[in-house]
């Protein structure tokens, strides 16, 4: 698995060498729009996993390539306070109807007359789309049409973290390649990088980090689970423990975490994929991990119970439809694939297989549902079972005993059976990219 990781990072490391960044797809039409910046993490995730130093020290010269690729064309000024600084939003290069969804593209420009406004549409979609967050109320000017789309004057959190925590990451690189001038070059970067994040996206009365509208100078200050990728990528220093609390209940007293199926793209229900009643795993995932690299005990047991229920209710729905899937409806009192957007919901799915494994992985010593298939035969709804459940838990004095039987040794557990096959694809799926999709 090692090597078939190795390979996938050869192609997309090949990919930069002859394009100069990883297109949003392995397709001609897509050298105009980027992947979300994640070569570095899977350079990084496979360094931690390998410790194959000698891989990485070839490749450095490339991530740093891919690296400039956004600091050269997705970068802005912003002025704030009185400071400019430069940080990342999306920002394609196309501005065509896209070649896979045409049809798509030309119905939304039907009622538009001006082909340069047709222009900025079409761009704003392409550059939705560098996001992975295709679509979603995130880049609409009026947050509900996506006709409205406005991509490129959003200044998006999560970007802005995922190049925060590339710093830090290309700086470690560079340390264990033992460039140490390098290293320390990089690690000013992060440390600068992280004062501008906190300038430009942390709002003090809404207790968080929020979109940066440059239209409108303002913040989005809707809920959207990409506001805790800060967390995720440690794209923070001057919070202490109780403000990194007081930001996780103000998202709770927002309804962020209060559905049984797991934590949705956004509270804000339009037709698209990235909002509500969806729930994604990349963004549940990252939920989790972010809480769970925090100092807060309450955050990490929090980060536990939404990685449970997240658990819990993918397997509801592969009990029910046989299948994993891209997404899912959260809402309800029976979780099901999710809907919505331009497309049929897809099975498989990469993301979230390597979602669940990785989660199942991360608290093999604490995942344990005691008569599982028994309490989900009842029929009961997602709520009732994850309640069941952890009575069950509580009362059964073999839990503890139990807890020390890792979840992946032990057959007896039906959860464990029926994921046991996707464990093999686990590593490559960890990978946030779709070229085939
Ligand atoms: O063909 C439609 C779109 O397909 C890709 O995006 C879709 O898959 C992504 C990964 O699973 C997902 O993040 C996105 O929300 C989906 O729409 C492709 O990245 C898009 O460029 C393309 O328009």
């Amino acid at each position: 698995m090692h090597q078939t990781v190795k390979d996938m990072i050869i192609n997309l490391v090949y990919l930069v060498e002859n394009h100069g960044f990883v297109p949003n797809g392995g397709r001609v039409y897509y050298l105009r729009r980027s992947q979300p910046p994640f070569l570095i993490p899977m350079v990084y995730d496979y360094y931690e996993a390998t410790g194959d130093i000698s891989f990485v020290n070839e490749i450095l010269p490339t991530l740093e390539k891919e690296l400039n690729f956004w600091y050269e064309n997705r970068q802005t000024n912003v002025s704030l306070v009185g400071e400019e600084v430069q940080v990342f939003r999306y920002y394609s290069a196309s501005n065509v109807p896209r070649p896979e969804s045409y049809r798509e593209d030309m119905l939304l420009v039907q009622n538009v007359n001006d082909t340069t406004e047709k222009r900025k549409i079409w761009s704003n979609l392409a550059s939705a789309a560098e996001s992975g967050w295709d679509f979603s109320s995130r880049w609409f000017k009026d947050l509900h049409n996506l006709s409205t789309i406005d991509t490129s004057n959003v200044l998006p959190v999560d970007l802005n973290a995922f190049m925060c925590g590339n710093l830090n990451m290309l700086s470690f690189l560079f340390e264990k390649a033992g460039a140490t001038s390098k290293a320390e070059n990089y690690q000013q970067k992060f440390e600068n990088f992280k004062r501008v994040f906190q300038k430009v996206f942390y709002v003090g009365k809404e207790r968080g980090w929020y979109d940066y509208n440059l239209r409108n100078a303002s913040h989005n200050i809707h809920f959207y689970p990409s506001m805790l990728t800060p967390l995720f990528t440690q794209c923070y220093h001057s919070l202490d423990v109780s403000t990194v609390e007081e930001m996780f209940e103000h998202m709770e007293k927002k309804g962020a975490f209060k559905y049984k199926g797991g934590v949705p793209s956004s509270l804000l229900t339009t037709d698209q994929q990235w909002d509500f009643p969806n729930g994604w795993s990349p963004s549940n995932h990252m939920v989790v991990e972010g809480l769970r690299k925090t100092d807060s005990p309450k955050l990490q047991q929090k980060a536990f119970e939404i990685a449970e229920k997240w658990v819990l209710s993918n397997y509801f729905v592969y009990t029910k439809t046989s299948n994993m899937w891209e997404k899912y409806n959260v809402n309800g009192s029976y979780p099901d694939a999710g809907s919505g957007g331009e497309y049929v919901v897809q099975s498989g799915f990469g993301w979230t297989n390597g979602a669940i494994l990785d989660l199942l992985i991360t608290y093999s010593d604490r995942m344990y549902f005691p008569q599982l298939n028994q309490v989900m035969a009842e029929s009961k709804t997602i709520g009732e079972i994850q309640n069941q459940l952890d009575e069950i838990q509580s009362v059964d004095s073999m839990a503890q005993k139990q807890l020390d039987t890792k979840i992946f040794n032990n057959s007896g557990h039906s959860i464990v059976t029926n994921f046991k096959i996707l464990a093999l694809i686990f590593t490559i799926s960890k990978i946030f990219l779709h070229f085939s999709f």
